[in-house]
């Protein structure tokens, strides 16, 4: 069954938490849907992970479009996000021509970053399903400096929350922010939240899919690693060139053979081929 806004809401307030990563491709959109994941998110962050960029803020809009399209044809009930890129929703009007460019490739909603309540507010009239993003914005963000550390900030945090809420945000992502602060937040507000290195006590975890299949060799005090992917991937490239040069690879059981017959004959041709 398809997991639809209503359905990610009833999730917060029945207590069950929602579970959300990123994905850039088809295949493990195929996974992760296979999975139960709740919500597939085509994040800006395909840009430090898959293409190599050193910031977020590099990201086109066509890339994410790119990379949606391959996502949704693996996505069948997930709920599919995408992110808004670094300067595709500066004033209303042109979020609303972005937002409207990712739904007509299949997203279900859209996230953009910082306090941006006019936007929200437009993108939310025209029936759009629009997700907020406060703590660490890395669209915004020059460092990573954890954020609502002092009582001000916090205060910034919570009213900010509240003011995206009241202007339709449906959803609420919180990133690099003490647990305290997380938990506040999540408990003041209707819409639910869904944290990265938020701590506990979000409505949801978000996960960049690279950090926790171990694909990135930077170690992040947030993330868990359930697979050693360089770890392994590095052995089967290892293997497969040793293989390779020794002449282990390929083996009897990896070919094909043609017919005796046949064969005879190419011998028999090739003898008048000059
Ligand atoms: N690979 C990857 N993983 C992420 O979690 C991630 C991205 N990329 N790109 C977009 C944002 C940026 N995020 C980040 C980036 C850096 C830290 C980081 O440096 N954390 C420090 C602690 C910082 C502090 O608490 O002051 C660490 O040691 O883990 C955390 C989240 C989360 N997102
Ligand atoms: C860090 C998450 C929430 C994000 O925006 C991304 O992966 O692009
Ligand atoms: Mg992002």
């Amino acid at each position: 069954m398809k997991k639809t806004m209503a359905h990610l809401h009833e999730k917060k307030n029945n207590g069950q938490k929602i579970v959300m990563l990123t994905c850039y491709d088809y295949r493990t959109a195929v996974l992760q849907e296979q999975a139960g994941v709740d919500v597939i998110f085509v994040g800006d962050s395909v840009g430090t992970n898959v293409l190599g960029y050193g910031r977020e803020t590099e990201v086109t809009l066509d890339e994410i479009l790119y990379h949606l399209k391959m996502v949704k044809r693996g996505v069948h009930d997930a709920y599919l996000l995408a992110d808004m890129p670094y300067r595709t929703y500066e004033e209303p009007e042109m979020a609303l021509m972005t937002a409207n460019k990712l739904l007509a490739q299949g997203a279900d909603g859209v996230k953009l970053e910082g306090m941006q309540a006019p936007v929200i507010e437009l993108l939310h009239e025209h029936g759009i399903e629009v997700w907020a993003h406060l703590g660490y914005n890395p669209q915004f963000h020059e460092n990573v400096a954890a954020q609502g550390k002092t009582f001000e900030d916090a205060a910034v945090l919570v009213e900010g929350a509240l003011e995206l809420q009241q202007a339709g945000a449906c959803m609420l992502v919180l990133e690099l922010i003490p647990e305290e602060l997380a938990d506040i937040v999540t408990k003041r507000l209707s819409i639910p939240t869904i944290g990265i290195a938020a701590g506990r006590h979000t409505d949801g975890q978000v996960l960049i899919v690279h950090d926790m299949l171990g694909m990135n060799p930077q170690k992040l005090r947030h993330v868990k690693p359930y697979f050693n992917f360089n770890e392994q991937a590095l052995q089967a490239f290892h293997a497969y060139a040793e293989e390779v040069r020794q002449c282990q690879f390929p083996e009897e059981m990896h070919v094909r053979h043609m017919k005796e017959s046949e064969l005879r004959r190419v011998e028999e041709w090739l003898r008048s081929v000059p």
